[in-house]
């Protein structure tokens, strides 16, 4: 028997059946529509999120020659360089779902990650804020993406320890086209048995066209990282951030120091005799400096055409202009300029005026820029008769004179 209808009535058949198909029919599109609606939103949100940092903040003017320009973030961005900006704001948003914990850390070393997150000294908005990719949001429209894949890199930061490496990472890593691992991987001189699988496995997923990277400064002192790099891949390019050896040297210290308070004096780990002057080159501080000899063992196995040179000291005083040469040796358009910087006075530093995955400005953190002690004169200056021959046969070596010995 049919049911009865809301008056009574006995309906016909037909009726509350058509009724309740289209009900469903309603249902199901508003719940489509509704869908829709939030997917929208979702991908709105991603776009309008902090992206690859190609851009200059306070007005986001453009400079520079067509190809050159200096991008916005945002529309402006977009337009200029759309495909790699969203290429890499995508990959990007993957990544901070999938990023893994930090490479382990020894005494003394860097914390890659906390780096990351580490508070400014006031931008040029006066935010006074870090940039942290931990802020990036979880859970858009690019996870559903799976794009990219993990590449070995073609181009790595080697050295020097102290050198300016972490500021060259941070600061390439604003280019569209280069992906870096954030924490020191360390495989050519301590994870090497681990294999390539392992090493490609740190990586973060690039397109076609990106250059993946990574910076572990030892590996310019370790023995055994010219031929195994060269194993890997004969055409790496291989980049060194020099620094005059002294200040390096001090720099050095300054951070074992900060670490352990209770080690002696700059003055006498220098010198196995002070009275006769000699100098203890098995200090490792002292070691790492005596770059023509550790060179040597590179050009074995790569030619001197692969490998730049970037002056720590330029970097502080003039990083757009050693940014651009590491763009040309990297074969990458000249994105970044020094529209890209500013000179943070309490840092004491150039910063960036948005990080790569942020649109805040972002300083490298308190363990970069470090206070140094001071050193007795006539040990710098014993120092720097020790370092000049080394030093002149390093220009030699690279055909550029860093001026250390002024
Ligand atoms: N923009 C900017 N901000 C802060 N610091 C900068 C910058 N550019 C270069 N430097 C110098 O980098 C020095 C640290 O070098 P590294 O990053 O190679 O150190 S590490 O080997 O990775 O520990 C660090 O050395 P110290 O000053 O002795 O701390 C800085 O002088």
């Amino acid at each position: 028997m049919a049911p009865l209808g809301p008056a009574g009535a006995l309906p016909t058949s037909a009726e509350p059946l058509s009724r309740s198909i289209f009900r469903k029919f309603l249902l199901m599109l508003c719940s489509l529509l509704t869908s829709l609606y939030v997917f929208y939103c979702l991908a709105e949100r991603c776009q309008t999120l902090s992206g690859p940092v190609v851009g200059l903040s306070g007005g986001g003017e453009e400079a520079g020659a067509p190809g050159r320009g200096v991008l916005a973030g945002g529309p402006r961005e977009l337009a200029v360089w759309p495909a790699a900006a969203q290429r890499k704001r995508l990959l990007q948003l993957q990544q901070w779902r999938r990023r893994r914990p930090p490479a382990r850390r020894d005494n003394g070393e860097e914390a890659a990650w906390e780096e990351e997150s580490a508070g400014l000294a006031g931008g040029p908005g006066g935010s006074g804020a870090g940039s942290s990719v931990a802020e990036a949001p979880q859970g858009t429209l690019a996870l559903l993406l799976d794009e990219g894949s993990k590449q070995l890199p073609q181009a790595i930061i080697i050295g020097v320890k102290k050198g300016g490496t972490r500021a060259l990472l941070e600061f390439l890593r604003v280019h569209p086209d280069v992906r870096a691992v954030g924490a020191e991987p360390h495989f050519f001189d301590r994870s090497y048995d681990k294999g390539l699988a392992w090493y490609r496995d740190l990586m973060p997923r690039t397109l076609d066209g990106q250059i993946t990277m990574e910076k572990t400064p030892s590996y310019f002192v370790t023995r055994e990282a010219p031929a195994r790099i060269s194993a890997m891949c004969k055409d790496t390019k291989l980049i060194v951030v020099v620094r005059d050896p002294v200040t390096r040297a001090i720099s050095d210290y300054t951070q074992t120091l900060s670490k352990r308070p209770d080690i002696p004096t700059f003055e006498s780990l220098t010198f196995k005799n002070r009275t006769t002057g000699l100098i203890d080159t098995s200090w490792s501080a002292i070691q790492i400096g005596i770059y023509a000899k550790h060179l040597e063992h590179w050009l074995r196995h790569f030619p001197i055409r692969q490998m730049l040179f970037v002056s720590g000291e330029r970097l502080i005083s003039d990083p757009a202009g050693e940014l651009g040469r590491v763009q040309d040796f990297l074969g990458l358009k000249r994105i970044i300029t020094d529209k890209h910087f500013y000179f943070n006075k309490t840092k004491g530093f150039p910063c960036l005026k948005k990080a790569e995955g942020s649109s805040r400005p972002h300083c490298l953190g308190k363990t970069k820029g470090r206070t140094h002690p001071e050193i007795d004169r006539e040990v710098v200056r014993r120092l720097r008769e020790f370092y000049r021959p080394f030093n002149l046969k390093f220009y030699q070596m690279t055909g550029h004179d860093f001026g250390w010995d002024g």
